[in-house]
């Protein structure tokens, strides 16, 4: 396959990626700091498949904001050019304001390659600070969580 991106399972959200060759550093695996893009990418896909919402609308249409404020990234099999990945979404956490999403990248044989966890934040943009995840999110977070445990 030649494709870029696709999604191939709601739940749990999972996206199929290729590895570009501007993906990769000279050795030709995957240069770290794509990692975090990837991850990042997927939680705003995440986001959308789940609470119908795009960053930008909550921006526009709540005065709200989703800023990280935490990452962890985890390195455990190279991935290189050409190479097909899996992006699979589990939410580990939903706290007050933040949650925080664990996020693999599993090679073409499903072997682990990278973990990311991300921690977003709901922050008021003006005034700007921390916001409770407002409650149709929260349900919406909570359903998802719930079928992905008993997956
Ligand atoms: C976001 C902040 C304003 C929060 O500040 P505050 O001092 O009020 O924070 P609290 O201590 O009360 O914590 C709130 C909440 O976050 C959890 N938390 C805080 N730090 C961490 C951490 N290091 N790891 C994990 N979790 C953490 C804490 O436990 C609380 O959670 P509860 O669930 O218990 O309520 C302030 O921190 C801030 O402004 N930070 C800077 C954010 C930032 O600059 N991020 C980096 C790049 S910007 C970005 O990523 C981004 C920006 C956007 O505008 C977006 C808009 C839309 C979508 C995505 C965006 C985006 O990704």
């Amino acid at each position: 396959m030649h494709g870029t991106r696709e999604v191939i399972s709601r739940v749990p959200f999972t996206i199929r990626r290729t590895v570009h060759w501007g993906d990769c550093d000279p050795a030709g695996i995957v240069y770290t700091p794509r990692f975090l893009d990837f991850a990042v990418e997927t939680a705003e896909a995440w986001f959308h498949a789940v609470t119908g919402e795009h960053w930008d609308g909550i921006r526009r249409k709540r005065n709200m904001g989703s800023p990280m404020v935490g990452t962890t990234l985890e390195f455990k099999r190279p991935l290189a050019a050409g190479d097909l990945f899996d992006l699979r979404v589990l939410l580990a956490r939903i706290g007050g304001a933040s949650y925080t999403l664990d996020i693999s990248g599993l090679n073409a044989a499903g072997e682990l390659a990278f973990r990311a966890e991300l921690t977003p934040c709901m922050v008021h943009v003006e005034p700007f600070g921390a916001a409770r995840i407002p409650d149709d999110f929260r349900q919406a977070m909570e359903a998802y969580k719930k079928t992905c445990d008993e997956t």
